[in-house]
């Protein structure tokens, strides 16, 4: 259990609110209750009081809830005091409660800290914690209500449980070596196990495209020539007048970006230069920024202007991409054949909106199939890939290092296991502290 300094903190948001919920951990917690709000309140209980200075003059009414440790969030005494939003009257509510002995200003994510040391949340649900408190979309939101429940925790302590047995099974065949009851078979069942884990670990770790789609957004860049509509189309997409559109070709010269909130998912899409060649210096610049942008994209929107088709010059490999033929407002029952041979997968026109519906949907279509389906179990952060990295080289070596004796390979089993249980902070994870909490906000 954690002892020593109580904090204190504004756990709500941005003031002025109508309510601010102040949030206090440790030991000092009955203390400040008694003296702020008069006298002891019943645990679990909202209990409407008037706050008070220890001078006696009054700071505020509102509302104050004790939740006795060890069952609260943290595991410790904690109060909270729900005041008016006020930015004064919060100002003078922290400044008096920081003023007692023994009481500071927590740092950021330090609630949620003390809640981990005390064995309240997971490392992995910590981080999902964080996940939850920043989420903005619903993708977001629901992948971090899943792994705040502890999933994704579960998936790797199962894992870990494997590996213990894997290893007692071993042990106790080179222990009983010598004897004629142990069947020989066991070894061959553990290490069997122990593939198709490697396997299992392989394929969770490829879901970690998904898991970062989900958090930092599809990448959709939009590529053509020169005056195809471009900036047309982001405009249409961000619905409003994000990018200079005008008749010149050449107009767009910097990556412009805009976020969109596509059925829950976040989008970014990535206005470009037009592809040409001979540009000017500037435009060349341009080019050369739409080109690399392009080559990590999640998808190409590939335009051209029907009525004036201009090709749009190489496009990276292994991006997916839709060919989008623009301006169909122009055509009047001219052929729409792509200048490229092969058929456009959308045709659309700013002007009179048609098509950009269903791109919008095709868009929506492809990022759902690369984040997943709801409730598949990803690797939320690259510490996690890092460390199922790792856990996957100690299992191939244990796996194929049937030469160099069954003490050794069970000892590859443990250090696994040991990794599996850096992931979720069961073992040895001090190092690892400051960047985990270092994602929170003060008061989390
Ligand atoms: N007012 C308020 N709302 C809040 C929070 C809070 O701290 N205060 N939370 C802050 O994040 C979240 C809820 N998280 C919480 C997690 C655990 C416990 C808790 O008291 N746990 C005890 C008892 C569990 C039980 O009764 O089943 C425990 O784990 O022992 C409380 C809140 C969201 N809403
Ligand atoms: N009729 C018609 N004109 C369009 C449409 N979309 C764009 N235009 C016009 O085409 C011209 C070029 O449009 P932009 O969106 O600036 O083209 P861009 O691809 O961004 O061009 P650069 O930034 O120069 O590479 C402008 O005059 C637009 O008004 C459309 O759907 N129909
Ligand atoms: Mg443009």
């Amino acid at each position: 259990m954690i002892s020593g300094d109580s904090i204190v903190a504004l756990s709500s948001g941005r003031l002025p609110a109508g309510v601010a919920v102040i949030r206090i951990s440790g030991p000092q917690t009955r203390f400040v209750i008694e003296t702020i709000a008069g006298s002891m309140v019943g645990n679990r209980v909202a209990t409407y009081r008037k706050f008070r200075t220890p001078d006696g003059s009054v700071l505020d009414n509102g509302l104050v809830v004790l939740f006795a440790g060890p069952n609260s969030f943290t595991g410790e005494d904690i109060a909270e005091f729900h005041v008016h939003g006020g930015r004064a009257v919060v100002a003078k509510m922290l400044e008096t409660i920081a003023g007692f002995d023994g009481i500071r200003h927590a740092e950021p994510g330090e609630f949620t800290r003390r809640a981990f040391l005390n064995g309240k949340v997971d490392l992995v649900e910590t981080e999902a914690l964080a996940d939850l408190v920043n989420a903005e979309t619903e993708a977001q939101r629901r992948f971090a209500v899943q792994n705040a429940e502890g999933v994704q925790s579960e998936l790797y302590l199962g894992w870990r449980r494997r590996l213990i047995h894997a290893r007692a099974m071993i042990e106790a065949e080179i222990d009983f070596a010598d004897e004629d009851d142990v069947p020989g078979s066991v070894a061959e069942t553990v290490w069997s196990d122990v593939w198709a884990m490697i396997d299992e670990i392989e394929r969770h770790v490829r879901g970690f495209r998904a898991a970062e789609i989900i958090r930092d957004g599809f990448e959709v860049v939009i590529l053509g020539a020169p005056n195809a509509g471009k900036s047309s189309l982001f405009n249409a997409l961000a619905r409003r007048e994000a990018a200079i559109v005008t008749e010149e070709p050449g107009t767009t010269r910097d990556l412009l970006e805009v976020v969109l909130d596509l059925e829950g998912m976040r989008i970014r899409v990535t206005d470009t230069a037009g592809l040409r060649e001979k540009p000017g210096r500037i435009e060349a610049i341009g080019i050369e920024r739409a080109r690399s942008k392009a080559g990590t994209a999640d998808l190409l929107l590939v335009l051209e202007d029907m009525a004036e088709p201009i090709a749009a010059g190489a496009l990276p490999a292994g991006v997916p991409s839709l060919r989008v033929g623009t301006k169909v407002d122009l055509l009047q029952g001219k052929p729409r054949a792509s200048l490229l041979g092969t058929p456009y997968d959308a045709v659309i026109s700013t002007r009179d909106g048609t098509g950009l519906a269903e791109l919008l949907a095709e868009i929506g279509h492809r990022a759902a199939a690369q984040i997943g389906k709801v409730g598949d179990i990803l690797p939320s952060r690259l510490r996690h890939v890092e460390l199922l990295n790792e856990t996957k080289r100690f299992l191939l070596a244990a796996v194929t290092g049937n030469e160099r004796g069954q003490e050794l390979r069970a000892e590859e089993l443990r250090l696994a296991a040991d990794r599996l249980g850096r992931i979720v902070g069961a073992v040895d994870v001090e190092d690892m502290f400051d960047v985990i909490f270092a994602q929170f906000c003060i008061g989390k």
